[in-house]
């Protein structure tokens, strides 16, 4: 059973606007979801994006911090994401190490915290991905499979057509995928994906 993009995000739809379950709250969910799974490590290095797959990034960040882990977080880009600005503001009151990607300079932090950490998390881009990966997320991409040690992908492996399993450009190659609520189409038999484990949303079924 795997989802379409459009699929996810009528099940987005519909928990937000038919349940009343506000986007924060899913997140949320989700986040606590993947640090049960995630947090066996001691040092993580956390690559966000500008929107809500970022915003999974950052909260799981707050996650293992909270309990005692060593976390780099690293944003490219500027939020767009009303949730993943709340959750900025939030990890900004319990850790200084949050480091603003903005040009090609700012990577080599990037590539040491990737290469001194036991793991990488990619939440670049989730099913949001909507066009070719280039410029600086280009140079981001390739750092991670450079340099990280070991990769857990949220929710889609970031550079990857959520339908197609098409690489647009350039894509993490992960180690592990933590996929919210179902796999989606192109993440099936995708050997870029890695090992794959759903994670609770805690939305409706439709
Ligand atoms: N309530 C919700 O909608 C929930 C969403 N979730 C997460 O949200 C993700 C989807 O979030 P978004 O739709 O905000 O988007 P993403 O976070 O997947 O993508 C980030 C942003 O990148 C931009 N973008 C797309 N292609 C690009 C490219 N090639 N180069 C540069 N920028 C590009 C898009 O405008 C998008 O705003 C899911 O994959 C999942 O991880 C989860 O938190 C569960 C709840
Ligand atoms: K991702």
């Amino acid at each position: 059973m795997s989802l379409s993009r459009e699929e996810m995000f009528k099940i987005d739809r519909n928990a937000t606007e038919v349940h009343k379950i506000r986007p924060i709250i899913l997140m949320e969910n989700a986040a606590l979801g993947i640090f049960n799974e995630i947090n066996k490590y001691d040092s993580y290095t956390v690559i966000c994006g500008e929107g809500n797959n970022g915003g999974d990034g950052v909260a799981v960040a707050r996650h293992l911090l909270l309990n005692g882990r060593e976390v780099d977080t690293f944003v490219v880009g500027d939020a767009k994401s009303e949730e993943l600005r709340e959750n900025l503001e939030i990890l900004e009151t319990l850790t200084t190490n949050i480091f603003k990607i903005k040009n090609v300079e700012d990577i080599e932090k990037l590539i040491d915290s990737l290469e001194v950490n036991e793991v990488s998390l990619d939440c670049i881009f989730g099913i949001g991905l909507s066009r070719k990966v280039e410029g600086l997320f280009k140079e981001v991409v390739k750092a991670i499979n450079e340099h990280s040690n070991y990769t857990i992908s949220i929710d889609i492996p970031s550079g990857i057509d959520a339908n197609t399993g098409e690489v647009l450009g350039e894509a993490v190659f992960a180690n592990e995928t933590m996929t919210i609520y179902e796999e989606k189409d192109g993440m099936v038999d995708n050997v870029i994906c890695g090992k794959i484990t759903n994670i609770y949303l805690g939305a409706p079924k439709i």
